[in-house]
């Protein structure tokens, strides 16, 4: 596996590895690593994952190396995870800031859902229940913004990145 991470302005987004099978239009080693069971296997027992979690029915971890790399050399790292892994984060890096992302009701995620329309019934409606369970665990994070409209929402994280960047540094 050739890992890799994609700058986000100051920052770098990691790659996630996963044992989901790709949708129309995602890409191997831009989207994620797709993965077999037996790999993912092989990189929980080699320890090659920062942190990692059965979420929707298939496994996705972080891929440690790149990350460890970048932090080493002072840059930002971005990771896109479910609240099972953002909580290990903290353990193991008790500096992370942890931001949770939320949609303006479970009626619009659930039209988001629907309209992407690339999941079966049973699986949206097990996204549903997980989005309950993840909701409920959202105090235990530094902060959150509502995913309403994405640039208001995407403006709200790169400036909260840029002040968590300030702070560290001063
Ligand atoms: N602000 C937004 N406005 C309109 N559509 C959005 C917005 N944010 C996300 N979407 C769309 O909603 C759908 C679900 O996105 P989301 O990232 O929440 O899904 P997910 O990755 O399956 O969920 P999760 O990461 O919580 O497991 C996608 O089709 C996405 O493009
Ligand atoms: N714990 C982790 N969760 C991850 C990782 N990469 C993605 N995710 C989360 O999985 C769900 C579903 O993603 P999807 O692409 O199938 O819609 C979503 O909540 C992601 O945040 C990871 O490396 N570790």
């Amino acid at each position: 596996m050739n890992l890799a991470m994609h700058r986000v302005g100051d920052a770098w987004l990691s790659v996630s590895a996963t044992t989901r099978k790709p949708r129309k239009g995602e890409v191997d080693g831009q989207h994620y690593f797709f993965v077999s069971n037996d790999e993912f296997d092989a990189m929980v027992e080699q320890d090659r994952l920062l942190e990692w979690a059965q979420v929707h029915a298939n496994r996705y971890g972080t891929p440690r190396e790149t990350v460890e790399q970048h932090i080493a050399a002072g840059n930002q790292v971005i990771l896109e995870i479910d609240v099972q892994g953002a909580l290990q984060v903290r353990e193991k890096m008790p500096s992370a800031k942890l931001v949770f992302i939320e949609p303006p009701s479970m009626d619009v995620l659930e039209s988001r859902l629907r309209g992407r329309g690339t999941e079966a019934e049973d699986v949206i409606a097990l996204r549903m229940k997980n989005a309950e369970t993840e909701l409920a665990l959202k105090n235990e994070y530094d902060i959150s913004f509502i995913n309403d409209d994405l640039d208001e929402c995407a403006d709200a994280l790169v400036a909260y990145i840029e002040q968590s960047a300030e702070e560290k540094d001063e």
